[in-house]
């Protein structure tokens, strides 16, 4: 197959494990550390949000993996193959997103592809034709194919760059940041379009540092905060991590707190309300309190006690129940919790 064809499948999709791994990457600008021996382990097929606040080192982490910058320490591998010692076997199956590419603004989008294509070392120029539309087509530039770039919005300008990236089959993209700057519009389109991309197979590694943007595109997660990778994982995992309480809203404050405690699970007075005292608990007993759970059923994957039998015990001991809630952290208050800084969460 050649590697130059749309739909020919590169560096031996299923021969390696992960499609991004890294141990120990570290990057040091002078006595700075911005990358703080980072450990990437992007599964092939993913959307991989790579979340973090501005200046968390994203951006330098993706340098190194795509060997635009070096490492100061630390091993980077990319679809099985060590970077940048194997960069040029590995470099015709990965397609990046960084800074932009620059465009002329007089040449049409077609015409722009057509320039870089040619000048990219592998790509084949009998093909170049169909590879241009068939990366028009995938990002929605069909119709703008032969208008000029001065005359694209934002976003149709974003989208360009990614058709560049798209002009071979890719098994991995990497973006950094592509909604930057985007109006709401623009944004929406391109995350539209980061979502359709894996549906090909291609694994896609997408930085952003907004929250509400990685949990509605990616499927996996990792959380830099001040050069160190703080979180990753499946988002249903980093959700999961989160801990969770229950709200309880009784007249019967004492007997209920009895059989919390009976259960091994601490509880504190939350606002008082008419009609009752509240009491919240977190659903995770405290360590050394397991045998306090109810004889054969059974606890939740996590450790934590089950509602229906906080429920179903409260009710056996008489006590009344107004209110029964289980809060659970959401994937905002984790990564707050985590990185100890605020996220835009906004869009
Ligand atoms: N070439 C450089 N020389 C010196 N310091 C640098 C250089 N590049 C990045 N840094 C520093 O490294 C840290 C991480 O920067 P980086 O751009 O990787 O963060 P980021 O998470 O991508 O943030 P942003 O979203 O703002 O780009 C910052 O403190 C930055 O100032």
């Amino acid at each position: 197959m050649n590697p130059g064809l749309p739909g020919a499948h590169g560096a031996g999709s299923a021969s390696y494990g992960l499609t991004i791994e890294t141990h120990g990457l570290t990057k040091k600008f002078g006595h700075q550390v911005a990358v703080d021996g980072v450990n990437l382990a992007v599964p092939p097929g993913s959307v991989f949000g790579f979340l973090g606040p501005n200046g968390s080192g994203k951006t330098t982490t993706i340098r190194m993996l795509l060997g635009l910058a070096s490492a100061s320490a630390g091993t980077v591998d990319l679809l099985g193959m060590e970077m940048p010692r194997r960069f040029h076997e590995v470099l015709p199956h990965v397609g990046a997103l960084v800074e932009g590419p620059a465009f002329y603004p007089f040449l049409s989008g077609a015409a722009n592809l057509h320039r870089l294509d040619a000048a990219t070392r592998h790509a084949v120029p009998a093909t170049r034709r169909a590879r241009v539309d068939r990366a028009l087509d995938q990002v929605g530039l069909a119709h703008a194919a032969n208008k000029r770039v001065h005359a694209y919005s934002l976003g149709m300008k974003q989208r360009l760059g990614i058709a560049n990236a798209l002009l071979s089959h890719r098994d991995l993209l990497v973006l950094d940041e592509p909604t930057n700057g985007l109006d709401p519009q623009g944004t929406r389109e391109v995350r539209h379009l980061v979502r359709s991309l894996a549906n090909n197979g291609t694994t896609v590694f997408v930085s952003s540092h907004l929250l509400a943007e990685v949990d509605q595109m990616c499927t996996h997660a990792a959380v830099m905060s001040a050069g160190k990778l703080v979180a990753q994982g499946s988002l249903a995992d980093l959700r999961r991590t989160g801990s969770a309480r229950v709200r309880l809203l009784t007249p019967d404050g004492r007997q209920a707190r009895e059989v919390l405690a009976s259960l091994g699970l601490n509880s504190e007075a939350g606002d008082a309300e008419p009609g009752g005292e509240t009491l919240l608990a977190a659903l995770t007993a405290a360590s050394g309190a397991s045998s306090a759970r109810i004889d054969g059923s059974p606890q939740a994957q996590s450790g934590e006690i089950l509602a229906e039998d906080i429920v179903a015990r409260l009710v056996a001991a008489g006590v009344r129940v107004r209110g029964f809630a289980v809060e659970r952290e959401s994937l905002e208050d984790r990564f707050v919790a985590l990185t100890g800084e605020g996220f835009d969460v906004a869009q």
